[in-house]
């Protein structure tokens, strides 16, 4: 039967990147997804903004929205210090899978857990079960609807602290109103936007970066 695309991804960087190095790993799904195919990674134009943002916060504990195939998942955690984590939540098994051959292919399988379930399920279980107190950073990428019943989630479990930083993608394409709504207007964040362009092409996209204020 036909491959899917994130086995097509995972097989673009098995044949070009160099085990353990993260750079070629992000250069090789790049080089794959703007010359064969197009696929929903945060890319080469919006990627450099998250990683000025990761690299501002210095987060010692890390949470990222929707893994997919694990390109931002590698960009954040090629970034942090040691001794931090990155968990990542991902519902689809098969992403999963790829996700965690492609974060190991990068050699930072040591820096990040991949946690398989739906958000909503997991973020309740972040103290007890995973031994978080609060998050320093916050990646939302997963399905745009979701933004913003789970940053309240994360709010009501007491994940954010004064200083969190939020980092959103997709803000303009393919767009999440309601969620820039609150954040913009909400007394308990302080917001700014990034623009740039949806990955791998000219339209335009951008970040929302969002701090909360306790
Ligand atoms: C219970 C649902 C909410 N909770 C969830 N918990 C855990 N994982 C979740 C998840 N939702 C979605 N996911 C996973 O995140 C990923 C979903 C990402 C959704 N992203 C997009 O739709 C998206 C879409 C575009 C896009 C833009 C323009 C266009 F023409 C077509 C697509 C660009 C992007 O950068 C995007 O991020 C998948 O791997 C999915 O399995
Ligand atoms: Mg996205």
């Amino acid at each position: 039967t036909r491959s899917t695309r994130p086995q097509r991804i995972l097989k673009a960087v098995q044949n070009n990147a160099t085990r353990g190095d993260a750079e070629s790993v992000i250069a090789a799904i790049d080089n794959f997804c703007r010359k064969k195919e197009w696929a929903m990674n945060v890319g080469d134009d919006k990627g450099p903004i998250l990683d000025s943002v990761v690299s501002e916060v210095s987060p010692s504990f890390a949470l990222e929205l929707g893994t997919y195939c694990g390109y931002s998942t590698i960009r954040i955690a090629r970034l942090l210090p040691p001794g931090s984590r990155l968990l990542t939540l991902e519902f689809n098994p098969d992403y999963a899978a790829i996700a965690h051959q492609i974060i190991a292919w990068a050699g930072l399988q040591d820096k990040v857990e991949l946690l398989e379930g739906p958000s909503r399920d997991l973020i309740p279980q972040m103290k007890e079960r995973f031994g978080i107190k609060s998050f320093d950073f916050v990646f939302l990428d997963h399905w745009k609807e979701f933004y913003l019943p789970d940053t309240k989630l994360l709010e009501e479990c007491g994940l954010l602290r004064k200083g969190t930083v939020l980092l959103a993608d997709n803000v303009i394409c393919p767009g999440t109103p309601k969620y820039l709504e609150y954040v913009r207007n909400s007394p308990c964040y302080e917001s700014c936007y990034f623009k740039s362009h949806l990955e791998y092409t000219k339209v335009e996209d951008g970040l929302e970066k969002s701090v909360f204020l306790g």
